[in-house]
């Protein structure tokens, strides 16, 4: 086990912003190609540390053009996607068509779309069934609500999510797959988990993975935390050993704090 301070990492950290339902097409271009250059003026190592932008499904094609125009490193994904590939299925998305604008990533069971959607564990399992098919890589978004932290729950509600959600999946089918935790409490609403909590359940999830599939897939697994994450915090929450990046939400939609959260080694460092 190597530790973060050394300089060096157990598994490629992935530093992911999730731009909700913020900047429309001509707005996101311009938020992507500020990212783009304040990271090439920081000198970024993607191979190092990915950077990855999820916009809303109306910026994917312009997010693509520039992403292929200018050799951009930055990778994409979508926040959601259908558990159907094609058919009646008015405002939904098929994994189809996100494959064919080049996403390598798709959001699921983002708490969002579990609060307000009312996504079950089941149903993303079918839409992680319907990523693997269109060979996206599945984000699953899991983690607690206030009620289960205050009760001291967290962990085995989230690890009840977890298993759900992967239900009747090997671990052949999930190859890549990225988990990100997210206590509900702390998204959106300047409440941060504690370095310790973010690694306490990074940790869990992590042997619950080994138990559920094999322990090479638990160490090759990427978690990541979210909730409140900015530039002043993400070098101490990503200290955590298991904690292997960052899923932004407000803090994405700022070029520069975004650009200086991917850069959150030189905080490691200089701690
Ligand atoms: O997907 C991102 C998370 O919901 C965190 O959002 P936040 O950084 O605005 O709290």
């Amino acid at each position: 086990m190597t530790s973060k301070t050394d300089g060096n990492f157990d598994r490629t950290p992935l530093i992911a912003g999730n731009w909700k339902m913020n900047m429309d097409h001509a707005q996101g271009i311009a938020l992507l190609q500020k990212l783009a250059w304040t990271l090439k003026d920081a000198k970024h190592d993607f191979q190092r540390v990915e950077v990855a932008v999820f916009p809303p499904f109306t910026d994917l094609r312009s997010v693509q053009s520039l992403v292929e125009g200018d050799g951009l490193q930055i990778v994409y994904g979508a926040q959601d996607l259908s558990d159907q590939d094609s058919g009646a299925y008015t405002g939904d998305i098929s994994g189809e068509f996100l494959a064919k604008l080049d996403c390598t990533y798709a959001l699921v069971g983002h708490s969002e779309r579990r609060t307000v959607h009312h996504e079950s564990d089941e149903q993303c399992r079918d839409k992680i069934r319907a990523a693997i098919r269109h060979k996206l890589t599945p984000m699953l978004c899991i983690g607690e609500g206030l009620d289960e932290r205050q009760s001291g729950n967290h962990v085995t509600f989230t690890l009840e999510q977890l298993r759900g959600s992967l239900a009747d999946l090997n671990e052949k089918e999930l190859e890549g797959l990225v988990v990100a935790y997210e206590p509900v409490w702390a998204i959106g609403t300047g409440e941060v988990a504690g370095p310790e909590d973010a690694q306490e359940m990074a940790a869990a999830i992590r042997e619950e993975l080994g138990k559920l599939y094999s322990e090479d897939f638990a160490q090759a697994t990427r978690i990541l935390y979210g909730g409140s994450v900015k530039s002043s915090n993400v070098a101490n929450i990503l200290g955590g050993s298991d904690v292997d990046g960052a899923l932004v939400g407000g803090a994405s939609l700022d070029a520069e704090e975004f650009a200086k959260i991917a850069r959150f080694e030189q905080h490691l460092l200089s701690n």
